[in-house]
């Protein structure tokens, strides 16, 4: 892919399962030295010292390949991010949506830094579960730079926000930093016009001119889904995502979740159906794989997110029942995920503690931002209270 002597960086934030398990991976393959931006003291030292480490697929042979040419900075060593930011051809990030805000600064340093001795075109893009993730990144990442710095950034640096999919769970066992991923994978860049240049070449990568098709269709389907076996796996008392589809009244509330969105986004953007089931099936396959030893409390973590009204759950709620779509799966999905009391998870301990003081019709009209008026207001308050109580009687 290179020339002989070209060398081409690449600077990603946030060592953890994404970023090591898909991000770094890709990055690597298509020639980067990948600099990861790290928080972990012992990661950095082993990322530095080791320069690799394995990717294992959660598949039937357990292929295994060797991520190459990789190293790390810790992100309180300002001057070893700031020359790294200065060399990079991308940045790209994993580090969750609420971080975003925490890494603005350090990225704003770099970029100041590398305007100060260059203008070459840089790429930054969030590959985070959030909407228009690069987009909030280059708010933050702004609020940081002086005026002069803004104008030249404005020719040379661009956001293009992005979608990426690969189920990568905690991992198990004495490799820090091997990791054990799911085989299947999708990274969408949006085009990015900015710049005026060419996309930049990297495995994995498809770049498309209108991202927001395909991130509803993933945040609808693979997210809002997979949350719904977490939520009513977890009520359920299981542990593990594989176990909850085993159950087939959680597996079919899965599937119909999927097939309610489904209708919201076929009807949307003129799909065809059978394409579509097609990606359902898919998804309910992936849930299910056996290999992948994922937990439900990983997979329902950060609740109040999940429950934003821009998130996963009550956006396509909103929206289908803007159009008088019957949506009996994900009434329930959302109630079962309002009783998420896990006390490991600050979100959901935060949640609890609303919905305590509060009460649940104030969290549903104002995180939720569904207003009393509004049919799904009452709809989710009486689901909520029965599945409450069904839980008490138990
Ligand atoms: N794991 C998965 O299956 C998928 C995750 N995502 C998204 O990727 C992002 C990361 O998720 P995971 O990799 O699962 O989480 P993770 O917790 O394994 O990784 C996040 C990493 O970011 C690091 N980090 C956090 N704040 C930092 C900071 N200020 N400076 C430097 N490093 C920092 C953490 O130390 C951790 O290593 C999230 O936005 C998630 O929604 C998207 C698709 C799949
Ligand atoms: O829970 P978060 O942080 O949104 O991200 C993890 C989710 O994204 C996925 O990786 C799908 O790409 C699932 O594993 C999981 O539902």
């Amino acid at each position: 892919m290179l020339g002989a002597n070209e060398r081409r960086v690449a600077v990603h934030f946030g060592a953890g399962n994404i970023g090591r398990g898909f991000i770094g991976q890709m990055l690597s393959r298509s020639g980067f030295e990948v600099v990861f931006v790290a928080r972990n003291e012992e990661q950095v030292a082993l990322l530095k010292q080791q320069r690799q480490y394995t990717v294992t697929l959660a598949s039937e042979r357990e292929e295994e390949e060797i991520v190459r040419n990789v190293t790390a900075v810790h992100i309180r060593n300002a001057a070893a991010v700031k020359e790294s930011i200065a060399e990079a051809d991308v940045v790209t990030t994993a580090v969750g949506e609420s971080a975003l805000p925490h890494i603005a600064r350090p990225l704003a340093e770099g970029i100041e830094f590398r305007l100060a001795n260059h203008e070459r075109p840089l790429r930054i893009i969030a590959c985070e579960n959030a909407v228009k993730g690069s987009s909030k990144l280059r708010k933050w990442v702004y609020s940081h730079l002086t005026e002069a710095a803004k104008e030249k950034a404005e020719r040379c640096v661009v956001f293009p926000n992005a979608i990426v999919d690969r189920i990568v769970p905690p991992q198990i066992g004495d490799d820090t930093l091997g990791v054990k991923v799911e085989p299947f994978s999708e990274w969408l860049v949006e085009h990015d016009h900015g710049a005026g240049r060419e996309p930049l070449s990297i495995a994995g990568v498809q770049y498309v001119r209108a991202l927001e098709p395909y991130a509803e269709r993933k945040l609808y389907t693979v997210n809002a889904g997979h949350c719904c076996a977490a939520y009513l796996g977890y009520l359920a008392g299981y542990r593990t995502i594989p176990e909850a589809m085993r159950d087939e009244r959680i597996r079919r509330a899965v599937e119909g979740v999927m097939r309610e969105t489904g209708r919201l986004l076929v009807h949307r953007y003129n799909w065809n159906e059978e394409e579509h089931l097609r990606y359902i099936r898919k998804s309910l396959q992936r849930f299910a794989n056996p290999r992948i030893n994922d937990k439900v409390t990983r997979v329902a973590r950060s609740p109040l997110r999940k429950l934003a009204a821009s998130d996963r759950l009550v956006r396509p709620a909103v929206q289908a029942s803007a159009l008088g779509m019957e949506i009996p799966h994900l009434v329930s999905l959302i109630s079962a995920a309002l009783l998420f009391d896990f006390d490991q998870d600050p979100e959901a301990v935060r949640l609890q503690s609303l919905i305590r003081d509060r009460g649940v019709r104030d969290v549903i009209r104002n995180h939720m931002g569904i207003h009393e008026h509004h049919p799904l207001h009452y709809r989710l308050t009486a689901h909520f209270e029965k599945l409450r109580e069904g839980r008490r009687e138990r």
